[in-house]
């Protein structure tokens, strides 16, 4: 390989951005001693924006695009990427954010919602790229494998995190529709032929509107259309909300409408609109004239009202006071402040919300500030049944054993935007009642779907070579751990029986002898898993996108904790690697407390397993000594640093996500100092581990009692570099000791 090696680790947002002030610094020291660069890419929400809106800004503000430039990386050989969890906008986030650059001094226009002309119409276009799960679906070059390491499932077992009681007369559950949605309508088609196809709508009325021109297909490629109905969404919402007030338990909706970025938020809307739909009646106009949009949720009433007088403004917010009174009390996103879980489409998303609600017993958090049973609305049953399964498991045996449990891996189809990843430019609001059809460049309808007007189309596709890949990712995992391997493959679901038949097709191109390999639809698969998790088995799971994204937190959540421990690799499919720090997100709420008390219980061990895994890639890939010593060394130091429990705390005036940088820093550079592999090495980090443990006690004081006061970083989309950097880094014994490597 003739490139000069070198690691690329993103600067993304929020509490992962925070911790990088402080934990790069030391990798980089860390890896000049071998050679290794380690360089950053800028892909945080406010830098994407600068990027993709240069045009709009003067040269001296114009950023170049990081995440096109990675995009291609990770389609080479070369690539080494260290991906830290960013932002997925939506619209308030995106908002909030181009605000926040216009304060500072970014002459940029505002997110027209409803674009008024060919300009904004252009605008909007710009921005949208930037909205949702905009950084993974490019990055992500590669199918997924997210495990919890051997060293961290033992940590686990050892010191086991706190899981709610689950008693059998829980009244939480799972609610999904019966009929109208995705998946009553999915239709499937395997391509045997390389082209375009067309999607477009032909209405009842004759009105014929091509809703997307050319969507490119390669020979066995899966694509598959389905539909969500609004009149039975509606109305299941609806019965939903009738119900949970019945049975005098909090409701809530789980979606993903930042990484189904066009579908979700639609959903989300007509919750929202459903439950608050006597305010709506009321201030029909005004709120219209106000451009409130329920998507956004009812907080973007809150934000829009802001401009009407005192007397109108608390006119309305009294009426949904007295709405609250009749209607079934929602689940808190924060019950101090009143926020519900129907203020903004970010802040309750599903992957996350369902696991941390099952670990809590089933419970979500009331207006009163308890934890109360919850329905749970999930509208498409996909996958709903999955948390169904795990719930009514809980009710009969009780909350899982972190100390005794088995695990739950996963192998993940995602590669080249597979499955709903790719599906956001294939979504449509069907404009009237008609049928939406995919048709071949010979003119054949290879699907039709019936849609009613403001039914949600959607079309995805997976392309074959992601999934040949997939499963031998899958054979490779069971033949290494020895465990079984299930594919959650639903057959009476069209998108599934195809996949099923390319899986017993591909599994034939490998040495399955002895592995135990099975096909299970989603519920039978949690089934199989719960009942092995009980025994203390492992098992691997093996699914679509959504499931991975879904099963990464699940599984994580209730074995760890959090996801925020897992190994989660991305083989990338051109031989370079994607290294995720964890598969979790962003902790908005971290950051918040970081601002409030100077404590940031930001957990760091996904980023020091990413970058193990990044240095001993880097090592096979250009034949570095020195990289794998590093790779060999932190994975010893991430030993000891669970042995000792040197995370964060989540308490003010305790360790926190500094304090344990500091631990593993010093650790590292024991590891280091002790190895004979690289006498270099050795020499260069023995006078650090040296100095670093002779003013631990001084070192872990100084970062714990600059804490308890307030912290300005001078920014939250984009923070001040000096002034975080500066709060971040507060140690100055630390930081000469680290300067002088
Ligand atoms: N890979 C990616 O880029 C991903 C990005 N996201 C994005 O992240 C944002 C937040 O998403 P959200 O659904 O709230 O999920 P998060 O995973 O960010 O947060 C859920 C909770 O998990 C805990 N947590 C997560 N990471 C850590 C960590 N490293 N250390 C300690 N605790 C952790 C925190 O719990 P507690 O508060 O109890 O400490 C946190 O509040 C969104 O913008 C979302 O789109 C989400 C998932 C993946
Ligand atoms: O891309 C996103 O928005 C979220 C991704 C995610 O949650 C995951 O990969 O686990
Ligand atoms: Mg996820």
């Amino acid at each position: 390989m003739s490139e000069t090696p070198k690691i690329i680790y993103t600067l993304t947002d929020e509490a992962p951005a925070l911790a990088t002030y402080s934990l790069l610094p030391i990798v980089q020291a860390f890896a000049e001693k071998a050679g290794v660069e380690v360089e950053t890419r800028d892909i945080s929400l406010a830098g994407r924006i600068i990027a993709t809106m240069s045009d709009y800004l003067p040269e001296k503000l114009r950023q170049s695009d990081a995440l096109a430039e990675l995009g291609e990386l990770a389609e080479t050989a070369e690539a080494n990427i260290v991906k830290l969890p960013n932002i997925s906008a939506s619209i308030p986030q995106l908002a909030a954010a181009i605000k926040e650059l216009q304060v500072k001094g970014y002459p940029l226009p505002d997110y027209p919602e409803e674009p008024a002309d060919a300009e904004q119409e252009k605008i909007k276009a710009l921005y949208d790229k930037v909205k949702g799960s905009a950084v993974n679906p490019v990055l992500r070059e590669g199918n997924s494998d997210r495990r919890a390491a051997a060293s961290v499932k033992a940590y686990a077992k050892k010191n086991s995190h706190r899981m709610g009681k689950w008693t059998p007369d829980s009244k939480s559950h799972v609610a999904h529709m019966s009929h109208g949605d995705f998946y009553g309508s999915e239709q499937s088609h395997v391509c045997d032929f390389k082209g375009n196809v067309v999607i477009k709508y032909v209405g009842d009325d004759g009105v014929v509107k091509v809703l997307r021109k050319k969507t490119p297909v390669l020979v066995g490629e899966v694509i598959d259309t389905a539909v969500m109905n609004r009149q039975a969404l509606r109305a299941f919402l609806a019965g939903q909300i009738e119900e949970a007030k019945q049975e005098d338990i909090l409701l809530s909706l789980h979606l993903k409408a930042t990484m189904m970025k066009v579908s979700d938020p639609i959903m989300f809307g007509h919750m929202v609109h459903e439950y608050y739909q006597p305010i709506f009646d009321k201030y029909e106009t005004l709120l219209e004239n106000l451009g409130v949009d329920p998507n956004n949720g009812i907080g973007d009433l809150y934000n829009k009202i802001k401009d009407l007088r005192p007397h109108q403004q608390e006119a309305i917010r009294a009426d949904v006071e007295a709405l609250y009174k009749i209607r079934p009390e929602l689940a808190m996103v924060n019950s101090d402040k009143g926020i519900t879980n129907l203020h903004v489409p970010s802040d309750i998303i599903v992957d996350a919300s369902m696991p941390a609600m099952i670990r809590d017993s089933g419970k979500m958090w009331g207006p009163d500030g308890q934890l109360h049973d919850t329905k749970a609305v999930i509208p498409d049953r996909c996958y709903a049944g999955v948390y169904q399964a795990v719930i009514e498991d809980c009710k009969e045996n009780g909350a899982f054993d972190p100390s005794t449990m088995g695990s739950v891996s996963n192998v993940g189809l995602m590669a080249k935007k597979a499955e709903e990843y790719g599906s956001h430019n294939k979504t449509f609001l069907a404009p009237g009642r008609g049928r939406i059809m995919v048709v071949d460049p010979k003119g054949q309808i290879l699907m039709e779907q019936e849609v009613e007007e403001g039914d949600i189309f959607r079309m995805c596709k997976v392309k074959d070579a992601p999934i040949r890949d997939w499963v031998k990712l899958a054979v490779n995992r069971a033949r290494a751990s020895g465990s079984p391997a299930v594919f959650w493959l639903d057959e009476k679901r069209a998108h599934d029986a195809n996949l099923i038949a390319k899986v017993n097709k591909y599994l034939e191109e490998h040495d399955t002898d002895g592995l135990e390999l099975h096909i299970m639809s989603p519920v039978d698969a949690t089934k199989f898993s719960l009942e092995r998790i009980r025994r203390g088995q492992d098992t691997i799971s093996v699914t679509g996108n959504v499931l991975r994204d879904y099963l990464t937190d699940l599984y994580p959540i209730l074995e760890l904790g959090t996801s925020a421990k897992m190994l989660s690799i991305v083989p990338l499919m051109n031989g370079g690697g994607l290294f995720e720090t964890g598969a979790g997100g962003s902790a908005p709420k971290h950051v918040q407390q970081f601002v409030e008390e100077g404590h940031l219980r930001w957990d760091s061990l996904g980023e020091f397993l990413a970058l193990s895994e990044s240095f001993s890639h880097l090592a096979h890939a250009f034949d570095i000594k020195k990289a794998q010593v590093l790779a060999d060394t932190l994975d010893k130091a991430n030993g000891v640093f669970l042995d000792e429990n040197k995370s964060p705390s989540r308490k003010v005036n305790e360790l926190d996500n500094r304090g344990s940088h500091f631990y593993l820093c010093l650790y590292w550079a024991q590891a280091l100092a002790e190895q004979t592999e690289d006498a270099e090495l050795q020499a260069a980090f023995a006078p650090l581990a040296k100095s670093l443990s002779e003013n631990e006690a001084a070192i872990v004081a100084e970062l714990n009692d600059i804490q308890g006061t307030e912290i300005d970083l001078g920014g939250y989309y984009r923070m001040d570099d000096e002034k975080t950097s500066k709060a971040m880094r507060p140690s100055e014994l630390f930081n000469a000791a680290l300067e002088a490597l």
